[in-house]
This record gives structure tokens, C-alpha cells and sequence, in this order.
């Protein structure tokens, strides 16, 4: 196609986008896949040296939405220049250093500082210009085309974090930042809401351009402020006063700001802050390089669409689109059935994409899945974690109908649905469950039987009948060296592994065995509690819902499972071969006198400064219990980074948090 053709193509393209991301807030492409058409129609238009009339890149945001009042901002909101890889960086920043000596040897009684950096997160979510007149906030817009914004006070003085009034008060000042979702609120929004979320920044943008401000204040928003774009009565120096004014001002800075005399530092920054990108309770889509000094940015200046003193540095893309291929169903060691979806494979962040979770049929109609085979879905993958649908791209029923199981997949029998999932109950004959369970037992939380798997699960399942956990105390030397892939080295190794499994503590084998709605928390609230096996198995649910951490879902689960005749078969087989989980050692003293005695503690989210176990022994040896799930029976929370539904619940609850790392260590050590 010749190139001018290729290049009105581009732009309707990119029109059409743009206009669903900025104005609909319901982007139809990833911003990755944007990003890529965008840069096509860049060099197209720098190769042949023409730019259409209406071409994306010779604007700054978006239409304007009916219904809000236009605001002119007082200075124009520039977009940011980009850098997608290290060499892109320091072409901008040797662009910088020769506009700099170029001054410099023009200027030579008046030369400007050899330049230093500032390195900030680049939010994803909405600019918000703010205009306080006298201290008083009396506007707020969006970026809109970066010279006409919408007016949407009354959406942002729901933000509880913006403050109405400042303590300066000399004539009028506009204040930019990002409004944003934080991704533990989008998590506990999504937990209740008939119709999820899809994505922070859409539901921070769409929440901000919504005509009703109940429904923003509902989204609970934060936002965070980077910059003085106006002022008729202050000026800085540099960036580090201009950022010292917003403090004071009350306004929320992000912490992660970091200045730099070299540049090489700058690069080692970026590396780490996308590192811990994943640890961060909002999104960023990069960070931002800014040069400090003020009078080196008046002399570097502006291009038509921004600043040449700053470059954006985007990551990786954690989200894109692509074609839901089909949907197949796996069994758990719960018999729970889980759909798994195929996608047509794609590139995220480092790694092709091939499968997706899917969770439950009641998230499949959540997100409008139920009728979405072959059609486009947004996709989202944030470090180690599997990626996740998000939902569908457009909102009609235009695909194939993923059709529900009636039967097990793997055995054949009758599925029973409660709630939101799919149960197999033949939890005897179906293989999926059992070589689920046998691997559950022989995991590292659990019986820690070193070198097992999956695939020796398999083996043992198909050549020595292995069919629940007890049989692998069954286990002979003569037949296990008689399996493929098994040498004499490798059997010794098993059955030593086997043996020494015999002796663990109550509370892993407890987790072991694999109880219902009892994770490891809870059985080290049981094994510490009861100290012996029988005790525990003659439990009543009164008994035991007067643990921490034990409601009666949890308790019920418990009774009912060492009710069940095969579980006390099963057990019983265990014993009389040998098996005997160590009780716990006697208490240590604890404290009885600290802020921490006798409360009941629940630790979430990412601590820095010690690992969450460190943290749980601390409090524990201060006299706290520590429990894993959020109830009416916990005193206190302790939320780090990334503290998502636990952190949530607390304060429904108006359970006490502690947020701050700081205060936690310092009330540790008091
Ligand atoms: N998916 C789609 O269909 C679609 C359509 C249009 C645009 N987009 C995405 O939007 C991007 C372009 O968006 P843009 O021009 O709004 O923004 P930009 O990437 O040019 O960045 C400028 C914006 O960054 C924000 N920002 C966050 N933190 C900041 C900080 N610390 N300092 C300064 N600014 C900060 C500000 O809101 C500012 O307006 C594209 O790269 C693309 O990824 C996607
Ligand atoms: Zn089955």
C-alpha cells in the first residue's frame, strides 16, 4: 500500500481508539497494541514529511463530553515524550546535554547547572488540574486537549485525599496529578459489584467523567499531585521546592521520588522501581524522568505536544487483547472444576500467553463471558501470577456460547453446582482429585516429602495403585525400582523422603490432609490449641469456633471431615504405619505487657523491612495470636503494600489498621 494510504488508514484508526479510550473510557485495543500503531504513523509521517490534517499526533487528549463545563486551563497540560527501551532514554538525554552546552557557550557568564534528574512513577489513570483561588479549591478539570479541560469539581471533591482548602493563599494556583483507583479498593469493588471492573484506569476515568458524583465517590478514588503547572505568586527553583510547596499544601505526593546528579543512576532507578512494580497498590504504566532545575527547563522549552525536559519510560505492558479460543475444564483435588481458557498465543510482559484462568461459571457471566468464543478479550498479567480475563472487548453477545459441563470431564459423573462452581463429588473414583490430594499431602507446607510431584503421583497412581495419601507408607522398595525413570538412587531417596515425613508436626499434617475452608493458619491455630490428633478429631464446632481465626463455615468444614468414615479410615491407616505428627513444643513465654498482648492480629499485603513469617513470630512472641483471615474477632490489621480484600474487610469492619511500616516496627520494638 503506498504510504499516504497506509497513513489515513492509521489515523482513522487511532481516531476511533482514541475517541473510546478518552471520551467512552472503554479502550477497544491494549495500550500496547495503541502504542504500536501510534509509532507506525510517527515514522510514516517523519518519512515522507507530511501530516494529515487530522492526525493523533498532533494533539494532546481527547473530545470533550457533553454535559460538563469546559475549563480553560490557566497553562496548557503538555502530554510526555516516550522512551521504550534504555537507548531511546539516552537519546533524550543527549538531546538535553547538548540544548544545555549550547546555552552554555552562549551564555558563558550566566551557564546553567550540569543537569540533575528527578524520577517519578507515571501514574495510569486520569490527569486532574485543580485550580485553588485564596486557598480555596474552586475548579477541577481533566486534561481534556490540554487547553480546554472538563469542568468536574463535584467529581473530585469526592477524592477524600484532595484537600478543599490549602494553607497558601496568595492569588490563584492550578495543581496537576493523576486521578487513580487503587487496585486493593478495584479488588474489593469487584467482590460485590454485579458487573466487575475490567481495569483501574478505566474505572478511576470513568468514575471522574461520570455526571453522577455518588457513583464517584463510590469508586473511592485517591489521587496523586507531581506538579505546579500555574502560579501568578510563586516560583521554584527547582523541582525538589516545587514538590516541598505540594507537601505542604497537604497535597498527596507519591513517596517514591528519587534525584540524581548522574545519569547512569537514573537507569539503575528505572530497573528497580519496574521490579517492584508488581509490589505497588495502583497502577503505573512507567516512570518519568524530569530534569530538577527550573531555569534549565525555561531554556529547554517545549515541543508542540511536551516538555523537553522530561521523557516517560514505559514498561512492559501487563495487559493486551486477543481471540478466546475455547474453554476446557480441570478437576482439583477438591473436586472443584475450574475452566481454562485458550487464547490465541501473545506476547506479555516477556512471555507467550497460551492459557488464561478463568475461576468459576459465576465469574464467566460476571465479566459477559458466557457468550465470548472467538471474539476479542482483554487479557492482564502482573509479575508470577497467571494471566487473568478481564472480560470481553465489546459489550454484545457476538461469539460462540462457552457451554457448561454437566458431567466430570475425567470420570464421567454427575456435576453438581453450588454457588459459583462446579463440583465433581465422586471423590473416590475421579483420578484428577486423587492424584490432586496425594499431591497436596506430599507438598512442601504439607508432608514435605522431598522430590515428589505431580508426575510421581501419576506413576504411583497408574502402576502401584496408589489411590490416598496412607498408601505411600505402603510403599516397597522392590516396586518402586521397577517404575520407569526409577533408579535405585532415586527410590531410596523417595522412601527416606517418605520415612522422615512420619515424624511432622501436628500442624502440617493437619494442612495435609487437605480440609475443606482450613488453610495453614488454621491448622497451626488447631495443632498450638489441641496438641494431639484425637483431640482435634473429637472437636465439636462449638469447640472450635471459639479459636481465632474459626467461623463456622471453618468450623463445620473441620467436624464434618473427620466425621467422614474414609478420611478416619485413611488416618487410621496412617497411624498403624507409623505415622505420628509431633505435638508443638511447649509455648515460649510471651509477653504480656506489650501493645500487642492478648489481641488478635491479621497481617496482609507486602512488609519491607522483614518478611510477613518474621513479623507473625515477633507479634506472637509480644503475646499476639496471629490469624490469617479478617473477622469480628480480630483487633488489629496490618496492611502493607499491595493490602487487598483482608485490608478492605478491616475497615467495613472498623477494625484498627496499622498502615505505616514505620509505626508497626516502632510499636515492635516499644
Ligand atoms: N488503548 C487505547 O485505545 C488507547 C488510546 C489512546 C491512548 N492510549 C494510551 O495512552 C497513552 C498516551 O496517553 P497520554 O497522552 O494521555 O499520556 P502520556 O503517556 O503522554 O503521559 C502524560 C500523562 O502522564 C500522566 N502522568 C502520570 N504520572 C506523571 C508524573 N509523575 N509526571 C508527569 N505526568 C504524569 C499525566 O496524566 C500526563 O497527562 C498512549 O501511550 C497509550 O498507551 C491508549
Ligand atoms: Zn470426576
Amino acid at each position: 500500500m503506498d504510504p499516504l494510504a497506509t497513513m489515513e488508514q492509521l489515523v482513522a484508526e487511532l481516531n476511533k481508539y482514541n475517541y473510546h479510550y478518552y471520551t467512552l473510557d472503554k479502550p477497544l485495543i491494549s495500550d500496547k497494541e495503541y502504542d504500536s500503531l501510534y509509532d507506525q504513523l510517527v515514522k510514516l509521517e517523519k518519512e515522507t514529511g507530511v501530516i494529515l490534517p487530522d492526525s493523533p499526533t498532533q494533539r494532546v487528549g481527547g473530545e470533550l463530553l457533553k454535559g460538563f463545563e469546559p475549563h480553560r486551563h490557566l497553562a496548557p497540560l503538555w502530554s510526555l515524550d516516550k522512551a521504550q527501551n534504555v537507548e531511546q532514554l539516552q537519546s533524550w538525554n543527549n538531546r538535553v546535554l547538548k540544548l544545555v552546552s549550547d546555552y552554555n557557550s552562549k551564555n558563558p557568564d550566566h551557564p546553567l547547572p550540569h543537569p540533575s534528574y528527578a524520577v517519578e512513577l507515571k501514574f495510569d489513570g486520569l490527569t486532574l488540574n485543580l485550580t485553588y483561588t485564596d486557598g480555596k479549591l474552586v475548579q477541577a478539570a481533566t486534561r481534556g486537549n490540554g487547553v480546554v479541560g472538563e469542568g468536574i469539581l463535584a467529581q473530585v471533591k469526592t477524592i477524600k485525599s484532595v484537600p478543599l482548602t490549602i494553607p497558601y493563599k496568595d492569588g490563584t494556583i492550578e495543581v496537576q496529578g493523576e486521578g487513580i483507583m487503587n487496585l486493593s479498593v478495584l479488588a474489593a469493588y469487584n467482590e460485590k459489584a454485579a458487573e466487575p471492573l475490567k481495569n483501574a484506569r478505566n474505572a478511576a476515568a470513568g468514575a471522574l467523567r461520570n455526571l453522577n458524583p455518588k457513583i464517584t465517590a463510590e469508586r473511592k478514588l485517591s489521587a496523586y499531585f507531581y506538579n505546579v503547572g500555574y502560579s501568578d505568586g510563586i516560583k521554584f527553583n527547582n523541582h525538589r521546592e516545587m514538590m516541598e510547596f505540594l507537601r505542604e499544601n497537604h497535597f498527596k505526593v507519591n513517596p517514591f521520588i528519587s534525584y540524581f546528579d548522574q545519569f547512569e543512576g537514573v537507569i539503575d532507578e528505572l530497573k528497580k522501581i519496574e521490579e517492584r512494580r508488581s509490589e505497588l497498590d495502583y497502577l503505573i504504566d512507567g516512570a518519568v524522568v524530569k530534569i530538577v532545575d527550573m531555569r534549565t527547563r525555561d531554556v529547554l522549552g517545549y515541543t508542540d505536544k511536551f516538555p523537553r525536559w522530561a521523557v516517560a519510560f514505559k514498561f512492559e505492558a501487563e495487559e493486551t487483547t486477543t481471540i478466546l479460543e475455547s474453554v476446557t475444564w480441570e478437576v482439583g483435588r477438591t473436586g472443584k472444576i475450574t475452566p481454562v481458557a485458550r487464547v490465541t498465543p501473545v506476547e506479555l510482559a516477556g512471555v507467550t500467553v497460551q492459557n488464561c484462568t478463568l475461576n468459576n461459571i459465576g465469574d464467566i457471566e460476571r465479566k459477559n463471558l458466557k457468550y465470548a468464543l472467538g471474539t476479542s478479550v482483554f487479557i492482564r498479567r502482573s509479575n508470577e501470577v497467571i494471566p487473568e480475563i478481564l472480560g470481553k472487548v465489546t459489550d454484545e453477545n457476538d461469539g460462540e456460547e462457552i457451554i457448561y459441563p454437566k458431567h466430570c470431564p475425567a470420570c464421567g459423573s454427575e456435576l453438581e453446582q453450588r454457588g459459583a462452581h462446579l463440583f465433581c463429588n465422586n471423590r473416590l473414583g475421579c483420578k484428577p482429585q486423587i492424584i490432586g490430594r496425594i499431591t497436596h499431602f506430599a507438598s512442601r507446607d504439607a508432608m514435605d516429602i522431598e522430590t515428589f510431584s505431580v508426575m510421581t503421583a501419576e506413576q504411583l497412581y497408574d502402576e502401584l495403585n496408589v489411590r490416598e495419601p496412607a498408601d505411600l507408607y505402603t510403599l516397597q522398595f522392590e516396586d518402586l525400582i521397577k517404575l520407569e525413570r526409577f533408579g535405585e538412587k532415586k527410590a531410596t531417596n523417595l522412601l527416606e523422603a517418605i520415612e522422615k515425613s512420619k515424624h511432622r508436626d501436628l500442624a502440617s499434617f493437619l494442612f495435609a490432609l487437605g480440609i475443606p475452608n482450613t488453610g495453614k493458619s488454621t491448622t497451626k491455630v488447631l495443632a498450638d490449641h489441641f496438641r494431639s490428633l484425637d483431640k482435634i478429631m473429637s472437636a465439636s464446632a462449638e469447640e472450635l469456633m471459639e479459636l481465632p481465626d474459626i467461623g463456622g463455615i471453618v468450623a463445620d468444614s473441620i467436624v464434618s471431615f473427620f466425621n467422614d468414615p474414609v478420611m478416619q479410615a485413611g488416618i487410621q491407616k496412617m497411624l498403624s504405619l507409623g505415622v505420628e505428627p509431633k505435638a508443638p513444643d511447649k509455648p515460649q513465654v510471651v509477653r504480656e505487657d506489650s501493645f500487642f498482648s492478648g489481641k488478635t492480629v491479621v497481617l496482609t499485603g507486602t512488609l519491607h523491612q522483614m518478611s510477613r513469617e518474621e513479623a507473625a513470630e515477633k507479634l506472637e512472641a509480644l503475646g499476639a495470636k496471629v490469624t490469617g483471615s479478617v473477622s469480628k474477632k480480630t483487633d488489629l490489621v496490618i496492611a502493607g503494600e499491595k493490602a487487598g480484600s483482608k485490608l478492605a474487610k478491616a475497615q467495613a469492619l472498623g477494625i484498627q489498621v496499622i498502615d505505616d511500616e514505620d509505626e508497626f516496627i516502632r510499636l515492635l520494638e516499644s
